[in-house]
């Protein structure tokens, strides 16, 4: 594969403004019949996600998926969202018991409207056993099945029937998968999503690797149509993470879904855990990130996001590691 960069070696060329106001410019996204404030949503990872903020996010308008570490609370999860006219996106792996939880669900007729396919290495039968399972239980879910770091996978996954699937193997911030395994997208996230998009004929997802609201902008110009983002939602007042000062300064704690502190053990340990600096409220970011995707459109020459699809680019430069260290 020739042209691999990463988020840092990409700068986005400006286009002549078409806008008075970035307030004028239009960050609204439609992803699986909705439409959303903004084309990111919130990991779903336990320290970065819980049902408050769930909620929170599904009443302010903007997309979230709830993590499936805790499967027991997911149909009072659907029932209580639905039950308040919110939207209901849940998360599941792919073991045994996920067959039977996907069954009861169409049983009782609780439809989520998003279901996630949460796993390590989605290019799998595994995954695409369960897409069948799911289209063929609750049609009417949109299923993201993921993560895949290659065209052929984006391709499988979408003719088994997911709806979107989910880019980035390994570049995220408390991953070590590249590390433990060799693997992964880690430090050509933003070349693997150029290169799945290509070959996708559904919405994907960048997943992993966002280290400045700039990034967001860089993902949809490489053919995101949402991204999703941990470490940057991980230090807010808000944020399920334990909270920690040392020196007077405020940290949260945030790990990795597959990190000893996730499974209580240590075996195939793919992520570690680091804290973050405290920021303050996730509205406050939320808007932040807002405003910064306004202006990229208006930097871009457009009102609408998807004006930033059609930018030119340059790569500045090159590096590997994004800035991450394995401890
Ligand atoms: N986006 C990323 O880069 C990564 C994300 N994660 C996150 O960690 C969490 C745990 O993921 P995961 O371990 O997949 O979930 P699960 O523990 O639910 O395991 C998934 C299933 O796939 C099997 N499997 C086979 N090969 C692999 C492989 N290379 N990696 C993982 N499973 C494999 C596992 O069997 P067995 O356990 O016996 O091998 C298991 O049955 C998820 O939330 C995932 O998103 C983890 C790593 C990378
Ligand atoms: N390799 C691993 N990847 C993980 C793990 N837990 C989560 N993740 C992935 O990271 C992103 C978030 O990335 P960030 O750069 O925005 O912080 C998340 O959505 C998962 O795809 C893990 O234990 N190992």
């Amino acid at each position: 594969m020739e042209n691999v960069f990463d988020y840092e070696d990409i700068q986005l060329i400006p286009a002549k403004c078409v806008v008075k106001s970035r307030s004028e410019c239009d960050t609204t996204v439609t992803f699986g019949g909705h439409t959303f404030n903004l084309p990111v949503v919130p990991a779903n990872m336990q320290t970065i996600i819980d049902e408050k903020i769930a909620r929170h996010l599904a009443e302010k308008n903007y997309f979230y998926i709830m993590h499936r570490f805790e499967p027991e609370t997911r149909i009072d999860f659907i029932r209580d969202m639905q039950k308040d006219g919110l939207i209901a996106s849940i998360s599941v792996g792919v073991k045994e018991d996920e067959y039977s939880f996907v069954k009861q669900l169409a049983d009782k007729q609780l439809i989520p409207e998003f279901i996630t396919i949460d796993i390590a290495h989605g290019h799998s039968e595994a995954v695409i056993n369960i897409i069948r399972h799911i289209k063929k239980h609750l049609p009417e879910s949109f299923v993201i099945a993921g993560n895949v770091g290659t065209p052929e996978a984006v391709r499988e996954l979408e003719h088994a029937g997911a709806d979107a699937t989910k880019v980035g193997i390994g570049p995220g911030k408390v991953c070590i998968t590249k590390m433990k395994t060799g693997f992964g997208t880690g430090g050509w996230q933003l070349a693997a999503l150029k290169w799945c998009a290509k070959a996708a004929s559904k919405p994907i997802i960048a997943d992993g690797g966002i280290r400045t609201h700039g990034d967001i902008a860089k993902s949809i110009r490489f053919g995101a149509s949402m991204v999703m983002i941990g470490s940057l939602f991980a230090g807010h007042e808000e944020s399920p993470g334990k909270t920690v000062e040392e020196d007077g300064k405020r940290y949260k704690e945030y790990f990795g879904s597959a990190s000893e502190f996730q499974k209580g053990e240590k075996k195939n340990v793919e992520g570690k855990k680091m804290y973050v600096e405290h920021k303050g409220s996730l509205n406050d970011t939320l808007t932040e990130m807002r405003q910064d995707l306004q202006s990229a459109i208006s930097y871009a020459g457009g009102a609408e996001l998807q004006g930033i699809r059609y930018v030119d680019y340059v790569v500045v430069k090159n590096s590997i590691f994004n800035g991450d260290q394995a401890y």
